[in-house]
């Protein structure tokens, strides 16, 4: 399969974080491999990094063997590791938008965001969004609910079908209309962007132990066992409500290849335990390509140049091999 054109463009993220280091190291690392084209202000850079400015993400490919190609922009204050600045946080948006339009335009072929701090851009920016995820369905003009959080690793994929929400809110947030899209979502992409044919799909339940046929909690005879039924006669291949605390041994990761979970912290919590340094965010259901590596900010590292960008770097491998799927669709 040929690569499509254009580079795979990385949103800088929050400048206190680790992110201008971790778009030194996977720009370093992959600088033969797959060109890159950073957004953000290269006085934010590591000292000695080399970078170019590009005024036509077309010229990435010619300047990545030599240097980080940089799409400028001037952020008005210095990076101080650990400490967000209030005046870089519009820009900090701005990076994410100018990075979506790119790909919508097909300027470039992927999106690799780097970590945002989502208090910081609230506070500096009156961002209203929760994460990436919420946000670019919006600048895609996609319905929120049709968009999809998924954490990948080579071990285990896992999917929360309420997201950024507070943990009171997730019973009211689990209906069946909801629970559906993420699953079609799930099963689409499994298809189309990962090569599974058949995709095998397990569905938590929200209660322990699947809520003990209706006697520690109602959700999943209510709501996900009658919804599971339904999809199963349309061919799916479904398992569950499945006991959450029994799913993620590594026997049972055999017999699926994705995780419905209901809440953030079921499906994240695995993931991030297995396998913290190689897992991958992806948004499902955007019109475009999305990935980001799985972990946040480390506003404690930044600056020191201890940072990991293993996960960055499968990041945005899996965009590459991602949007080379889509071209050859
Ligand atoms: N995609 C995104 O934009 C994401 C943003 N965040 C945001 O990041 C901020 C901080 O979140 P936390 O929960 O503290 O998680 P975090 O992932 O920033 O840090 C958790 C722990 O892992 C370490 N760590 C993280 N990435 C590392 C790396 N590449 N190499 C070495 N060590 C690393 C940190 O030093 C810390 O000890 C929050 O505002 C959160 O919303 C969190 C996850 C994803
Ligand atoms: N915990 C995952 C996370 O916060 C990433 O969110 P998003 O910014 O990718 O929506």
């Amino acid at each position: 399969m040929t690569a499509p054109p254009g580079p795979v463009v990385l949103s800088c993220g929050e400048p206190a974080g680790i992110g201008p280091e971790i778009a030194g190291s996977a720009w370093a690392a992959l600088r033969g491999e797959i060109p890159l084209l950073w957004i953000g202000d290269p006085a934010h850079l590591p000292d000695g990094l080399p970078w170019r400015a590009v005024d036509d993400p077309a010229a990435a490919a010619t300047v990545a063997p030599e240097a980080l190609p940089v799409w400028p922009m001037a952020f008005g204050a210095p990076r101080i590791p650990g400490t967000p600045q209030a005046a870089h946080a519009p820009h900090v948006v701005a990076a994410i938008e100018t990075g979506a339009r790119m790909v919508q335009q097909g300027a470039a072929r992927a999106l690799t965001t780097l970590p945002i701090h989502k208090a910081a851009l609230m506070a500096g920016a009156g961002f209203p969004h929760p994460g990436h995820t919420e946000f670019l369905a919006r600048l895609s003009g996609v319905p929120e609910d049709s968009t999809v959080m998924m954490l990948a690793c080579p071990a285990l994929r896992v999917v929360p079908a309420t997201i950024h929400v507070p943990l009171a809110r997730v019973p009211a947030l689990l209906t069946a209309a909801r629970l559906e899209a993420v699953i079609r979502v799930t099963r689409d992409a499994l298809m189309r962007d990962f090569g599974l044919p058949a995709p095998r799909i397990a569905v938590a339940g929200l209660n322990p132990h699947a809520g003990e046929d209706g006697r520690i909690g109602r959700e999943e005879v209510e709501v996900i066992a009658p919804l599971l039924d339904r999809l199963r006669a349309e061919g799916m291949d479904l398992a569950g409500p499945a006991s959450a605390d029994t799913m993620f041994h590594p026997a049972a990761r055999t017999g699926y290849d994705a995780a419905i979970c209901m809440y953030h912290d079921q499906a994240l919590i695995p993931i991030k335990t297995i396998d913290f340094a190689g897992g991958v965010n992806v948004t499902l259901g955007l019109p475009f390509v999305r990935t980001s590596p799985d972990h946040g900010t480390a506003f404690a590292i930044a600056g020191t140049g201890t940072a990991d960008p293993t996960s960055t770097i499968a990041a945005i491998r899996m965009a590459a091999d991602m949007a080379r799927a889509r071209a050859a669709a």
